[in-house]
């Protein structure tokens, strides 16, 4: 039986980074899937745009909805203050056993706190099991389909409060029309769009930056 595309990813960040240099976990990825094979990592066009948010924002609580193999998990860990933490949802286990071994590779253990599950089952545990108050920026970048349906669930839960920022991947390819006809006709989000590409290609695709304002329209939620 042959390796599966995460434990080749994972083998190209031993071989051509060094161990506990996020920058060089992140360009051994880029490499490797833009000369050897393609994979589902926000990349390094769209992840210039993450960074300028991140640097922006200087978020203390991250939570990252799509795992995968932990690119983006690295690529924003690397560029939060010390006392941030970041939270990562991953529901492939075979995924998850090699995005820790990236994330402990890249000596980002302490900042990152990883869990396998679905997002609709975790999303209203997170206040109570890990102690998180609001989410300062929450990563979209998970199955494209749930993308609306939790963000609702962030705002039932109380997990955002003004101001956080909902930064979406693949917000044109696979593409997420629902959602991004909510947070941009809600008037409890500030939206705007990043113009970019898929990962490693000339497809088109974006990223959706929408700021929470609030559920003033609605109170009582
Ligand atoms: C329900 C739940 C789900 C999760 C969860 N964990 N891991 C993921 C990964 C999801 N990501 C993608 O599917 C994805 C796909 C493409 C793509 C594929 C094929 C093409 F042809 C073109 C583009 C490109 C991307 O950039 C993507 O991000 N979801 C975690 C928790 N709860
Ligand atoms: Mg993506």
């Amino acid at each position: 039986t042959g390796s599966t595309r995460p434990q080749r990813i994972l083998r190209a960040v031993q071989k051509n980074s060094t161990r506990g240099s996020p920058c060089s976990v992140v360009n051994a990825i880029d490499d490797y899937c833009k000369h050897k094979e393609w994979a589902m990592n926000v990349g390094d066009e769209k992840g210039i745009i993450v960074d300028d948010v991140v640097l922006e924002l200087k978020p203390i609580t991250v939570l990252e909805l799509g795992t995968y193999c932990a690119y983006s998990t690295v690529r924003i860990a690397n560029l939060l203050p010390p006392e941030a933490k970041l939270i990562t949802l991953e529901f492939n286990a075979e995924s998850a056993a090699i995005a820790r071994e990236i994330i402990t590779w890249a000596g980002l253990e302490e900042k990152i706190q990883l869990i396998i599950g679905a997002s609709g089952d975790w999303i209203p545990r997170l206040k109570e099991e890990f102690g998180i108050e609001t989410f300062d920026l929450v990563f979209l970048d998970h199955w494209k389909d749930r993308y609306l349906p939790d963000t609702k669930l962030l705002e039932k839960c109380g997990l955002l409060k003004p101001g956080a920022v909902l930064l979406a991947d693949n917000v044109i390819c696979p593409g997420t029309p629902d959602y991004l006809d909510y947070v941009r006709n809600s008037p409890r989000y500030k939206s705007k769009f990043y113009r970019s590409h898929l990962e490693y290609t000339q497809e088109e695709d974006g990223l959706e930056h929408s700021v929470f304002l609030g559920l003033y329209d609605n109170p009582n939620l």
